[in-house]
């Protein structure tokens, strides 16, 4: 195992330079990356098609290309149904999400919780994203690092660094450009690499209708579960609706993606990047739980017990690798594969944390700033994440646990919250700055009592289907005691034990409620806001007309305010600062 040839390392070194190449044509083409606009913003000048590929590059990492083969694998396709999260997930953001952001031409998403609140608000709003993607970063470059490592005994930390220093270069010589540029180049490298896998996995194990035939044997196929039970790992509820959460704090008010959006040259052709981004999210899905199931058929029906003695985290590349053997250039494209989606992701992560770090934490203290020394400085920080990136990595290294289960708790854990920080601005107009603070801090905690919880106490419902054996023996006996044992160890938990076993599915919208629960309380309680407070724009336009149901009375006791629809907050785009004090809003009675 683990012999490249020749072809294999070319394709490899291709896709470093191509991204090298990108990189250095942005710092050299356009504006040359003097301005933050540029830099940071891509002169706000950026077409759908990119902006689209850029947008499914951010969240799909090796943690993705590994974890959910090996998911499917051992749990069956349960995990796809994640699928139908995505209509309302990219629905929401692009009709919801998007309008409100775009018109307020912002540059950090966090931002808004100032213009919205306060700027105590959006600094803890700035510090948790920080957080949540230091973390998730360390993650995505540890990933695949670790499974080739694993297979072809390629230097863990050679590897490690290899990605973190070329991602820091281009990131850093050609501005959000060169990043989603890169993005394109390394989504269809992507793609390639997990169609040529499933392409030879089919070929190997014998064609499609052998595939099928083994996939059914081994129960991998799974029924749609309506199992109402929140503890559940994955069912339909807590992967159809958990998911729809899970994808607006990834896809409405992640500063990766919103940057994106702010990156478009208008408004529709954001909206329109993002309607682009259902296909492209379903095919990305499709490949990998394909991929999954391809690995079942070919080395499940047979007896492969020697190899299956390898951990999960790497036994997707294991089996690939072993497919591959002897087809020259075809390692050398996986590799590449998970290596590209590692890249895409952290690139988006040190440009959206440079950004953040700029715009939110050190431009507001130093509004004399020249432009030529905020570029410089902004570079230096794309520099400086990088280079902690590294540090994270080895923090991963200590951590156990399936990759995506992780990946997804964080997401959960600290995007729910961010989520519900935003949802209580755009759809609470009485929701003040107090309450917002308090619900961030009541959000978080509990979603750290319960993320740690389930960490420490292991406690998660995973029903693994029996092992590929077990299938193989007819015996109603070994099936039998097999079942029994499975419901010794899984009888439902009780109290706090219970509480922890919540799926992770689940987190975003539970952290979501808590924060908009306690920042409402809280407002009540303080003295909600008065509706001439609320800056223009930042409250979602149509809030109005969808609280139409409500009888008067209540509306009005909810003061619910709306700024004069589409032509204002046109007007006011961009210059609300200047005409603050002169407010303009009907009241929807
Ligand atoms: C974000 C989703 C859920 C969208 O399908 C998916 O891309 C995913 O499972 N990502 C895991 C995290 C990662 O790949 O880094
Ligand atoms: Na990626």
């Amino acid at each position: 195992m683990g012999h490249f040839a020749v072809a294999d390392y070319v394709i490899f070194a291709v896709l470093l330079a191509a991204s090298m190449g990108i990189g250095l044509y942005h710092a050299l083409s356009g504006g040359r990356q003097r301005t933050t606009q540029e830099f940071l913003m891509a002169d706000r000048s950026m077409r759908c098609l990119p902006v689209s590929l850029s947008l499914i590059a951010s969240f799909q990492s090796a943690v993705a290309i590994i974890g959910v083969p090996a998911e499917i694998y051992t749990h069956g396709t349960q995990y796809w149904f994640i699928g139908c999260a995505y209509i309302l997930g990219l629905l929401i953001p692009a009709h919801v999400f998007i309008p409100v952001l775009y018109r307020l031409r912002l540059s950090s998403t966090y931002q808004y919780l100032e213009m919205r609140f306060s700027k105590a608000v959006r600094i803890c709003g700035t510090l948790t994203f920080i957080f949540q993607t230091v973390i998730y970063m360390g993650l995505c470059v540890y990933t695949p690092a670790f499974a080739l490592n694993a297979v072809t005994g390629f230097e863990l930390w050679g590897a490690v660094l290899a990605t973190g220093l070329v991602c820091t270069l281009y990131t850093t010589m050609g501005g959000l450009k060169a990043v989603i540029w890169t993005d394109v180049f390394q989504t269809v490298v992507m793609f390639a690499g997990q169609l040529a896998v499933i392409v030879v996995g089919v070929q190997q194990t014998g064609g499609v209708s052998e595939v099928w035939r083994k996939v059914r044997e081994g129960n991998r196929i799974s029924a749609l579960d309506l199992n109402p039970d929140p503890t559940e790992r994955h069912t339909f509820w807590t992967l159809g609706v958990g998911g729809i959460f899970l994808m607006l704090s990834l896809y409405g008010v992640n500063q990766a993606q919103v940057q994106r959006y702010l990156s478009a040259r208008t408004e529709k052709e954001a909206v329109r990047s993002c309607y682009m981004v259902f296909p492209s999210l379903q095919l990305a899905l499709a490949l990998s739980c394909v991929m999954g199931l391809v690995m079942f058929a070919r080395y499940c029906g047979e007896d492969h017990s020697d190899k299956l003695g390898t951990s999960s985290k790497d036994m997707v590349v294991y089996f690939v690798m072993d497919m591959l053997q002897g087809l020259p250039g075809l390692p050398g494209l996986f590799i590449a594969c998970l290596f590209s989606a590692a890249l895409s992701t952290i690139s988006s992560a040190f440009n959206s944390l440079a950004t953040v770090t700029m715009e939110d934490l050190i431009k507001p203290h130093f509004p004399t700033m020249t432009e030529a020394r905020a570029t410089l400085l902004s570079k230096v920080l794309a520099m400086s994440y990088g280079l902690l990136c590294l540090a994270m990595a080895y923090l991963t290294h200590l951590m156990g646990d399936s990759v995506l289960q992780v990946a997804l708790k964080i997401f959960g854990m600290v995007g729910g919250p961010i989520l519900g920080l935003f949802c209580l601005g755009m759809f609470f107009p009485w929701a003040n700055s107090t309450g917002a603070l308090a619900g961030l801090g009541a959000g978080l905690a509990l979603a750290f009592w319960v993320g740690i919880g389930s960490i420490v106490t292991r406690s998660s419902s995973t029903r693994p289907l029996p092992p590929c054996r077990a299938v193989l023996l007819s015996d109603n006996m070994t099936t039998a005691i097999h079942a029994a044992l499975l419901n010794v160890t899984l009888s439902r938990p009780s109290g706090l034990k219970r509480f922890y076993s919540l799926s992770y599915m689940w987190y975003s919208a539970f952290n979501c409620f808590t924060v908009i629960l306690i920042g409402l309380i809280i407002s009540f309680l303080t003295g909600p806001m008065k509706e001439e407070d609320v800056t223009p724009g930042t409250v979602y336009p149509l809030l109005g007309k969808l609280l139409c149901f409500l009888p008067e009375h209540l509306k009005k006791k909810l003061c619910c305010v709306t700024p004069l629809g589409h032509t204002v907050s046109k007007t006011v785009n961009g210059l609300h600062k200047k005409i603050s004090p002169q407010r303009r809003y009907i009241k929807h009675v």
